[in-house]
């Protein structure tokens, strides 16, 4: 399903919408929001707590389903997919990374990376499990688990996971939240690295500016309107922005 199309747009939604029940009422947690994200880009999203990134990276990832609009990845319609190829699709073409690793404990590193391309039938896992932590730096440190290992190597035993079936887009829900800022900045290099070097698609959401700046775009949210993106902004303007949906959230004002 990966196309080769260096231009080609990875990820598509258009008008999405996502509401909630609340009471008597509903609460519209995504409302019409579109955006495209092209192969090799890497997309923040950021907005006020409550703004909807979690919705939209979950209804991104085929977790959640709209109420309405469409959420193309690689061009298909993801509502029009069966749930077993829902399920494939998702373990070979969109790759995961959260704020906590989620590591298995009691598994080495190689044996977590394996994992997924278990999942997926691959014959080779233990190879390619290998390869993909040596891609990340961490090639001595295999059979090592979770708890040997500081956050930040953590987390790139969980990029390497995430990536070791070469999926089309990495979500990244926080993926810095946890990390002191050194090892933050190491896994932000890793990132952008893959984006520039392997044309990587990422969508991130994060509550940090500094991490925010690593990528190419940030769309910012607000009470689950799509409100604004800037492009190639640094930390400063990007802080700015936040700060100025923050004092307008829930206040149902047009920014
Ligand atoms: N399962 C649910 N049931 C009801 N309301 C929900 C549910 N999930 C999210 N919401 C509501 O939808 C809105 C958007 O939530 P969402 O978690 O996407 O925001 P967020 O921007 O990720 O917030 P945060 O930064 O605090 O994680 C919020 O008002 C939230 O309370």
């Amino acid at each position: 399903m990966t196309t080769t199309d260096p231009h080609s747009t990875v990820l598509q939604l258009n008008d999405v919408t996502r509401t909630y029940p609340s009471g008597k009422s509903t609460l519209t947690a995504l409302d019409r929001v579109t955006i495209g994200l092209r192969r090799g880009s890497w997309t923040a999203i950021m907005g006020p707590s409550g703004s909807g990134k979690s919705t939209l990276l979950n209804s991104a990832a085929g977790l959640d389903a709209p109420d309405s609009g469409r959420i193309l990845l690689n061009g298909e319609d993801i509502a029009s997919l069966s749930d077993d190829v829902l399920t494939r699709m998702r373990r070979t073409e969109i790759g995961f990374i959260f704020q906590q690793f989620n590591l298995v404990a009691a598994l080495s590193a190689a044996q977590n990376v394996a994992l997924p391309l278990r999942l997926a039938g691959r014959r080779d896992a233990n190879r390619a499990a290998a390869e993909a932590l040596n891609s990340v730096g961490l090639g001595k440190h295999t059979g090592h688990k979770p708890r040997e290992l500081s956050g930040g190597q953590q987390q790139r035993v969980a990029i390497a996971r995430a990536l070791a079936t070469r999926p089309s887009i990495l979500f990244a829900d926080e993926p810095t939240g946890a990390l002191d800022s050194a090892s933050a900045a190491t896994v932000l290099d890793l990132l952008r690295a893959l984006v520039d070097e392997q044309a990587q698609t990422i969508l991130m959401v994060t509550h940090d500016p500094s991490a925010a700046a690593r990528a190419d775009q940030v769309a910012f949210l607000r009470d689950g309107r799509l409100v604004t993106t800037l492009n190639g902004a640094d930390a400063n303007q990007i802080a700015a922005t936040l700060a100025e949906l923050e004092t307008l959230a829930g206040t149902g004002v047009q920014g």
